[in-house]
């Protein structure tokens, strides 16, 4: 009912510590991308152990593309909605983190606020763009390590998970790319990173040498349609990866069961065909504990809803 009861802090404390975790027997945390407050409710109940907000879902959520158009404020906006609503840790993507280290370091802060678990900074220059795409250019190692001392410096509760994204491997071909990103992810850990998202990692092999290079937790980025083969959580568990994103997967599945419904609303004048493919209204009552504000007023839920 309402909001989480687990305190922001409380939440990194636990968070930090099932991460410990993924070090010896367990497998990484999963985090499906939320691309709203009632998904990530759904991601909770599921079992997971996280949830992640995207900058490219806020972005389209918008209309618009993910392109460092969207604000600070706008982000920890979100963040904050989708934080709030869940007793699991939300890791939130800060692009480039809104401009020169000082305002990186004012982003940390406001994502702290914001109760967020932890936030990932990349390298990209600005205008940045999605990891997956031709063409990106990253800046060079000095920004990139300013950046991410400016978020550890900048934290006031040292378990909020300040991650280092680097884009450096799409920059090169073959296995010079790669050695960059494993120079670049031992820098940035240098610079204060607690955990490192190398994007763009074009197979397994690839995840297995920046995990050999750094002794940090590791975050494999499984968006489709882009660089990165779609491996299984056991798969990337076998290469030492910590943290697994799904990020816009959730947006993709249902903006494409928004569409097909569309069609069929044209099609056949009703969405009658569709109803197996619904949410019930029974189960979205059940999603946003609708019954428990039976403890303010006994009145407010005092119907049934028929599956
Ligand atoms: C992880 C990512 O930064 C995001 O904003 O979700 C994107 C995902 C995507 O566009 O597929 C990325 O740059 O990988
Ligand atoms: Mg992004």
């Amino acid at each position: 009912m309402l909001y989480s009861k687990v305190a922001a802090h409380e939440k990194r404390r636990l968070f930090r510590e099932q991460l410990a975790a993924t070090f010896g027997s367990g497998g990484p945390m999963r985090f499906p991308g939320a691309f709203n407050p009632l998904s990530a409710r759904l991601i909770e109940r599921k079992g997971f152990e996280g949830v992640y907000i995207s900058g490219a879902v806020l972005a389209a959520d918008l209309g618009l593309p993910d392109i460092g158009l969207t604000t600070l404020s706008e982000v920890a906006g979100r963040g904050e909605q989708i934080a709030r609503i869940t007793d699991l840790p939300a890791i939130i993507d800060a692009d480039t983190g809104f401009g020169e280290p000082m305002n990186v370091a004012r982003t940390i802060q406001e994502l702290e606020n914001a109760g967020l678990a932890g936030a990932h900074i990349e390298d990209q220059i600005n205008p940045k763009r999605c990891g997956h795409l031709d063409g990106k250019a990253v800046v060079d190692e000095g920004t990139a390590t300013k950046r991410i001392r400016a978020a550890a410096d900048a934290r006031r509760d040292d378990n909020f998970l300040i991650m280092a994204r680097t884009d450096i491997r799409a920059t090169a071909d073959g296995p010079h790319g790669l050695d960059l990103a494993k120079d670049r992810a031992k820098a940035l850990v240098d610079a204060g990173a607690d955990a490192i998202f190398p994007e763009a990692m074009r197979s397994l092999e690839e995840f297995e040498a920046i995990r050999s290079a750094v002794d940090v937790p590791l975050l494999a980025n499984m968006t489709e349609f882009g660089k990165s083969e779609l491996f299984t959580t056991q798969q990337l568990a076998d290469v030492g990866m910590n943290i697994v994103i799904w990020p816009v997967s959730m947006l993709r599945i249902s903006m494409g069961a928004t569409g097909r419904a569309l069609d069929t609303l044209i099609e056949e004048g009703s969405l009658t065909s569709k109803l197996d493919e619904m949410q019930h209204r029974a189960d979205l009552y059940d999603l946003i504990d609708y019954e428990d504000y039976n403890h303010f007023d006994t009145s407010v839920f005092n119907f049934t809803v028929e599956k």
